[in-house]
């Protein structure tokens, strides 16, 4: 999939198919913050999610602090946001639902 940064509408478009990711204020990245029940789960999903990325060639910058795991997608190479990070979002999703 091309790295193309998505137009405005094609990024609010893919918001409204992912409610629970937020549009970051400089608007070139999505974000969504993971409260588990403790450490060890919080780390078990963040190796899930290397795993997803290293498949994808795609990866997040993120922050772990104890439980908490805050995620922000965006496209490097675009400067912007383009479909491989509301496909990333939607793999991460469905990580929690699994
Ligand atoms: C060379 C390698 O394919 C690129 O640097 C990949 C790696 N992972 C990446 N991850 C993200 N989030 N954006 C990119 O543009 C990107 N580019």
């Amino acid at each position: 999939m091309a790295r193309e940064k998505l137009p405005r509408d094609d990024v609010d478009a893919a918001l409204g198919e992912h409610p629970d990711w937020k549009l970051t204020e400089d608007g070139i990245a999505i974000e969504r913050r993971f409260v588990f029940r403790n450490f060890s789960e919080a780390f078990a999903f963040m190796t899930r999610v290397a795993m997803v990325a290293e498949k994808m060639n795609h990866h997040p910058e993120w922050s772990n602090v104890y439980k908490t795991v805050e995620v922000r997608l965006t496209t490097h190479d675009a400067g912007g946001l383009t479909e491989l990070d509301f496909d990333f979002a939607r793999h991460i999703d469905r990580l929690l639902a699994s």
